[in-house]
Order: structure tokens, then sequence, then C-alpha cells
């Protein structure tokens, strides 16, 4: 029997970078990543800003590689900081639209892909979906306690990648994810260390907003007391102070960028500075590789280091010095996002799987509250 070809066009938008792919069904014919350096991000306010600028170079780039993208049969995004949703394939609709443009959650990046997608595929008149959004919420009801009564812990992370990345590494161990318990570290722009546990991501630290380690362009936990002090100080405007947390925290608050490579370029060069700061990142992961490590009892079939800090052979080796005892560690460097997307695009076209219809999937526990 022959089976029918798609072509789709999935862009993942990043803190950092805009990666899009062209695949036919599930293959992968066109990749890019476009940098985006902190000086041209920091020109715009809010990340909705960036919607007609990131756009226009996803288009820029497919046309330069000479792709005609009428010849399309659906667009996926990376779907953003959404109402908590279970995870799966779903299809941008206007509640959705809403709630990624107010940014129901937050900003991010990721909150662009949805509306990007779902643009260029009104224009063809094909659909366009999301898959696995950052907002993926699976986590345990003793997770969610902060300790102050009126907050409450969030599941905010890299849920595409770690997930793809977890059942990939099942696989070579021959496996199935939800028999495994996995520490699935994604180091990007923003770091999360999730703990998988049969299947779902029981707890991880909210990668956006204050929690866990610093990261490239965010500050992860900050003494809480000072950060209350410096936000009534009277110094600054709570959009400041947020974004001292996010996109302005991390590598770029202290050393004005927001890519591990320049931070290894001055360490070569001799800065002391930069040698201490990304000691400190890795010595902040390794510590919550640890927290990860005592929720599952101790009993870790892997931990795995995956995002584009992977890459960074010295800063994973400062890593998995201090936690290799825990247990093997598997290291995937960058991400497997882009042929997740496709593929979570590609089972609802090719009808193995229904799209979920946003918000019907709202997380149940977060409804009873
Ligand atoms: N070869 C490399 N060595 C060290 N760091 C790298 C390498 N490639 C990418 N990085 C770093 O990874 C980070 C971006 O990771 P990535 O997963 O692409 O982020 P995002 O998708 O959040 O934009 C940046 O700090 C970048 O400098
Ligand atoms: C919001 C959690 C996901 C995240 O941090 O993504 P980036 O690393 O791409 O910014």
């Amino acid at each position: 029997m022959q089976h029918k070809e798609f072509r789709l066009l999935v862009i993942n938008p990043g803190s950092t970078s805009t990666k899009i792919g062209i695949f036919d069904n599930d293959r992968s014919v066109f990749e890019t990543t476009i940098r985006h350096d902190i000086e041209t991000i920091s020109e715009f306010e809010h990340v909705i800003d960036q919607y007609a600028f990131r756009k226009k170079t996803i288009l820029e780039a497919l046309d330069k590689e000479g792709i005609n993208i009428s010849k399309l049969s659906a667009v996926v995004g990376r779907g953003g900081l959404l109402r908590p949703i279970e995870g799966g394939t779903y299809e941008v609709n206007e509640e959705m639209l809403e709630d990624l443009r107010e940014g129901f959650s937050g900003e991010h990046a990721s909150n662009l892909g949805g509306i990007i997608a779902h643009e260029i595929a009104g224009n063809l008149n094909i659909p366009s979906y999301i898959v696995d959004p950052v907002v993926v919420d699976e986590m345990e009801p003793v997770a969610r306690i902060s300790g102050v009564p009126e907050i409450e812990r969030k599941s905010i992370f890299h849920a595409l990648n770690q997930k793809a990345v977890a059942r990939r590494v099942a696989k070579s161990l021959g496996t199935p994810y939800h028999e495994l318990n996995l520490i699935v570290v994604h180091m990007g722009g923003g770091i999360t260390v999730g703990v998988h546990k049969g299947g779902r991501v029981i707890d991880v630290n909210n990668g956006l907003h204050g929690e866990g380690p610093f990261s490239p362009e965010r500050a992860g936990t900050v003494p809480a007391g000072d950060l209350v002090s410096m936000c009534f100080s009277g110094e600054h405007y709570a959009e400041e102070v947020m974004k001292k947390l996010v996109g302005q925290g991390g590598l770029v608050g202290y050393l004005g960028t927001n890519d591990a490579r320049e931070v290894e370029k001055m360490i070569e060069e001799g800065s002391s500075e930069a040698a201490l700061l990304y000691e400190a990142m890795a010595y902040q992961v390794a510590k919550e590789i640890g927290a990860a490590s005592a929720v599952l009892y101790g009993r870790v079939d892997a931990i795995i280091l995956t995002g584009g800090l992977a890459y960074g052979k010295e800063f994973v080796k400062k890593i998995t010095d201090r936690i290799e005892w825990i247990s093997d560690c598997i290291i995937q460097p960058g991400e497997n996002e882009l042929q997740a997307l496709a593929e979570g695009g590609l089972r609802v076209l090719m009808g193995e799987e229904e799209a979920k219809r946003y918000p019907d999937a709202i997380v149940k526990e977060q409804l009873d509250r």
C-alpha cells in the first residue's frame, strides 16, 4: 500500500534562536538554526513584539533555500505558555491564540510558535498544530507545594525535547520509557531538570520564572528575601525585575552574552570571572540533579544531559564529575525538537491520532483548585 506523503514546516522559537525544518513525512529534508544575539532580542520590550521579526527570518530562510511553501500540508509550532495541559498534539484555535498572545502563564519565545504557525498555515488554508508545549503538567501533588500557601509550584519546562530524548534513550536501552526512572536535563537558553518516573514528569524546576540552576539567560533560584527587598527598594519597576530573572539573568546578567561558546572563549583568553561563572552554572545543574535523584529515592536508571550546552565538553565534564556516582550519564547534545514536532503533526495527518482541542485537556487537578 502506498503511504500518503505530507510536507510539514516545523517552527521552534527558543529564547536564543529560531529553529525551523521541512519534513517529508518523518524525514527531514531541511533544517536550520537562526541564532539571535542578545542585542537584537533586547530591542523588543515583549516577546510578542518579536512576532514580525521572527516570522520574516523564517520566510527569508525558506526563500533562500528555494523552498516553495505552497506545497505544505501543515505547519507545526512549538507550544508556549498556555494553561497547564496534558501532552499531545493540539490544533491551533482562537482560544489558544488568545492565551499565547496574552502569555497566559508568562512570556517565552515558544508563545510565538503557535502564532506564527497559524499565520503561515492560514494563508495557505492548511492546518496548524502545536505539540507537547512547555506547560505540559504531570507533577505529583507533593511536588506542587512551595512553602507559601498562595504560591504553587508550576510545571514549565522543555517538555517536547525531554520527552523525545527520554523515549529515544529508552529505545536504545531496550526498556519501555514508562518502565524507567530517568533524570533528563535540558540545557538551552533555560535549564530544566525533569524527574521522569513511569513515563511522567513528576517533578521539574520551573525553568522560566526563577527556579533551579541559573542558565545562559535566566536567574534560576535566587535568595527570596533579597529579591523581595530589591522589588520594594523603589529602584525598579516590576517588569525590570522580571527581566533580571528571565532574559537578562544568568550569563547575560553577569557577562552580557547568552552564548556559551563566547564564555568559553573568554575563559581561554584568561577571564577568571567567566571561569567562575561557568563553573557555578555547572555546579548548580549538578546540585539540582542531586535533588532530583532524591525524588526517585536514588533509584535512577540514567541521567540524560541534552540541549545546546551539552555540546560543551568541558561544561558537561564539570557536571558529570559531581554526579556520575548517582547513575550512568548519557550525553545527547542539541535537541530533537524539530523531529518531535514533525512526528506529532504527522500522527494527526496520518489519522493515527486525533488532534486535541485546547483548552479541553487542561490538567484536572488545576481545575479542581
Ligand atoms: N558547540 C557548543 N558548545 C558549547 N555551547 C554551545 C554549543 N552550541 C550551542 N551552545 C550553547 O547552547 C545554548 C543554546 O542552546 P539551545 O538548546 O540551542 O537553546 P534554545 O533552544 O533555548 O535557544 C547557547 O548558550 C549556546 O551558546
Ligand atoms: C520555558 C521553558 C522552556 C525553555 O526554557 O526554553 P528555551 O531554553 O528554548 O528558552
